[in-house]
């Protein structure tokens, strides 16, 4: 048996002694659980989602899950997984799903690792943009299908490396700060460009590290202007990283313009502090080249956004923070070496998928909650939505049926969120299951008091912890526990890889392509036609303001004026946000009456107008 603080965990020799003496679950109990279902890869038919999504009727009659104590315990000591070299645990018996369900996603399963063995061999595993999906090679280079990328990794890693170690050591340091050296990291950048490095930092940054970090993840000009705000002078010794694959991302470009027009007014020269992480050739890439940024570091084509924190996405902001990177990377390998396994008993990320596909039908009928029990994995669940939801939610799958497909995933915290809407999870609508991070070790110093005889506080979270999950339990709450036994850049590594594979192996089960996302391009796109159709309002008011006397326009008038009736509804909330921000003005009514309104510009541009 192997021991952890004190709590007996069985070996794996162990564990499959214990499964041959002990069946998963014996018949009489098998009777009162869902029976199998096919459920898992089949289109969603009208009928199947409608179904789905409600509480299986055999789960309401039997009182759903198994609830003998005994026999639950024979089922977590014949599931529990543990992988000796991480220090980490994962119990699934508190799903319930069946033998016969687990034979059922055998094949499944077994294709599914086929796949993945494809795509860590550098199969174009991404086929609707005709790419390779390689960040399992970032943390093992010799995997990586050619020598040539192998040596790209290899040498972008020394490069993150000795860049990080020469701005901490201030053998780089910023032309015009009297601190001497970079105290601060900007780093700029949305999406999969900001959510890794951001939940790596609350996780694992030291109290005092040797650069502190702030994000600009946004185009929110009150946003952008806190952050600078709150940097002050030291805007001097503050090296700005911005991050964007694609390096032509609205929301980052427009960061970078803040930044740079924040430097000019501050009388500093941006080049000289500024590092990009983007595609070659990309935008961002041939703007730092010739402005001569401080630095360029490369993301490649075969890393997507959502799975990029093993590159410099997530490596430099974070070495800059004093964080152990290759710890991470040994911890992300260890664990997609445990995951190579096809004996799904013994692999993580399988038994993942497969409590997903239990849990949510195969359809992501119900949502996943995630609970970490610690302050410093908060951003965890933040992190995880984007890698499940952006991978999983698609609207076609790989042979192009229509199965608007997805796994919804919230949380913040425990035992926090106990005091926010567990009630409801508890009591209320049935349509989620938890996955709870467990942190062994409370206090990293390992000292600890007793804040009442025999009870210290972090018992308290402990206790928390447990009694949610036997109180959700209860009431036929599915959960999932992962155990780690601390928050190091290992664990945290091993973590981001254990939800990777998840992803790419549910994905698999569910036939789709995890690696695009074609939806998020409808979003751009209209907002791309709102800016467009601001300028036309903002020309022709600008002609009727030019006017003498100044014609102020009603909304139909300017409607019919940009020749675009139909958009009458978006017209009015592009003239409410440029009256709010002084940039146009109302002549007569308001905006809380539409009709009444007649606008017109404060000061008309006569260039622009003839332009
Ligand atoms: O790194 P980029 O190209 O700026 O993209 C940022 C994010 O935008 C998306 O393309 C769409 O949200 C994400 O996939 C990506 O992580």
């Amino acid at each position: 048996m192997a021991s952890i603080s004190g709590i007996c965990y069985p070996s794996p020799a162990h564990r499959l002694r214990l499964r041959r003496s002990l069946p998963i679950l014996p018949p009489s109990c098998i009777r009162h659980l869902r029976p199998p279902r096919s459920i898992v890869g089949l289109p969603r038919s009208s009928s199947s989602a409608a179904s789905s999504s409600a509480v299986p009727a055999e789960k309401i009659k039997n009182g759903a899950v198994e609830k003998d104590p005994i026999k639950l315990w024979h089922r977590y000591v014949d599931w529990l997984y543990q992988n000796k070299e991480l220090g980490l645990f994962l119990d699934v018996s508190r799903i319930g799903f069946t033998e016969e369900f687990f034979d059922q996603m055998e094949p499944k399963l077994q294709k599914a690792f086929r796949a993945m063995q494809d795509l860590e061999k550098g199969a174009i595993a991404n086929p609707d943009e005709g790419r390779m999906v390689g960040h399992y090679w970032l943390r093992n280079p010799k995997l990586a299908p050619n020598s040539f990328l192998r040596l790209q990794i290899e040498n972008t890693l020394d490069a993150i490396c000795k860049f990080a170690d020469d701005v901490i050591s201030a053998k780089i340091k910023p032309p015009s700060s009297s601190a001497g050296r970079f105290t601060q990291v900007l780093s700029v950048g949305i999406g999969g460009s900001a959510l890794g490095p951001q939940f790596v930092s609350e996780a694992l940054a030291p109290d005092n590290p040797p650069l502190k970090i702030r994000f600009i993840d946004n185009t929110d000009p009150a946003g952008i202007d806190h952050q600078i705000a709150q940097l002050g002078p030291e805007l001097a010794s503050t090296l700005v990283i911005v991050i964007s694959k694609s390096g032509g991302t609205p929301e980052t470009r427009n960061g970078l313009l803040e930044i740079q027009k924040a430097f000019r007014e501050a009388g500093l020269d941006f080049s000289k502090q500024g590092v990009a992480i983007t595609q070659e050739n990309s935008l961002l890439d041939n703007t730092a080249r010739i402005e001569g940024w401080l630095a360029r570091f490369p993301m490649f084509d075969w890393v997507g956004g959502r799975t990029s924190e093993m590159s410099a996405v997530g490596l430099l902001p974070a070495a800059l923070q004093g964080i152990d990177i290759k710890e991470m990377l040994v911890g992300a390998s260890l664990m997609d070496e445990a995951n190579r396994t096809t004996v799904v008993k013994d692999n993580p990320a399988a038994l993942l998928a497969l409590c997903w596909s239990w849990a949510s039908g195969g359809i992501g009928s119900k949502d996943m909650v995630v609970l970490p029990y610690k302050d410093s994995l908060l951003l965890f669940s933040r992190y995880l939505q984007q890698l499940v939801m952006e991978s999983l939610g698609k609207e076609f799958d790989l042979d192009g049926n229509r199965v608007n497909q997805g796994l919804t995933v919230y949380g913040n915290k425990g035992s926090t969120d106990q005091h926010a809407y567990i009630q409801q999870l508890r009591e209320g609508v049935h349509n989620f299951f938890v996955t709870f991070i467990e942190v062994l070790h409370d206090r990293p110093s390992g000292h600890d008091w007793e804040l009442e005889p025999g009870v210290t506080c972090g018992d308290y979270l402990f206790g928390m912890l447990q009694g949610t999950r036997s109180a959700l339990y209860a009431n036929d709450r599915e959960s999932i526990t992962v155990t780690v036994q601390q928050v190091t850049p290992r664990s945290v590594g091993a973590l981001i890889a254990l939800y990777e594979r998840a992803v790419g192996i549910y994905a698999c089960l569910i036939n789709i392509n995890a690696y695009h996302q074609p939806g998020v391009e409808a979003g751009k796109k209209a907002a791309g036609e709102v800016l467009a159709l601001q300028k036309r309002i903002l020309a022709v008011l600008n002609e009727a303001s030019c006017k003498e006397p100044i014609e102020p326009l009603s909304l139909e008038e300017i409607a019919e004026r940009c020749h675009v009736p139909e958009q009458i509804e978006m017209i009015y909330k592009i003239v409410a946000h440029l009256a709010a921000n002084n940039r146009a003005l109302i002549a007569e009514g308001s905006c809380g009456s539409p009709r009444s309104i007649k606008v017109f510009l404060g000061e008309c541009n006569v260039d622009e107008l003839y332009a």
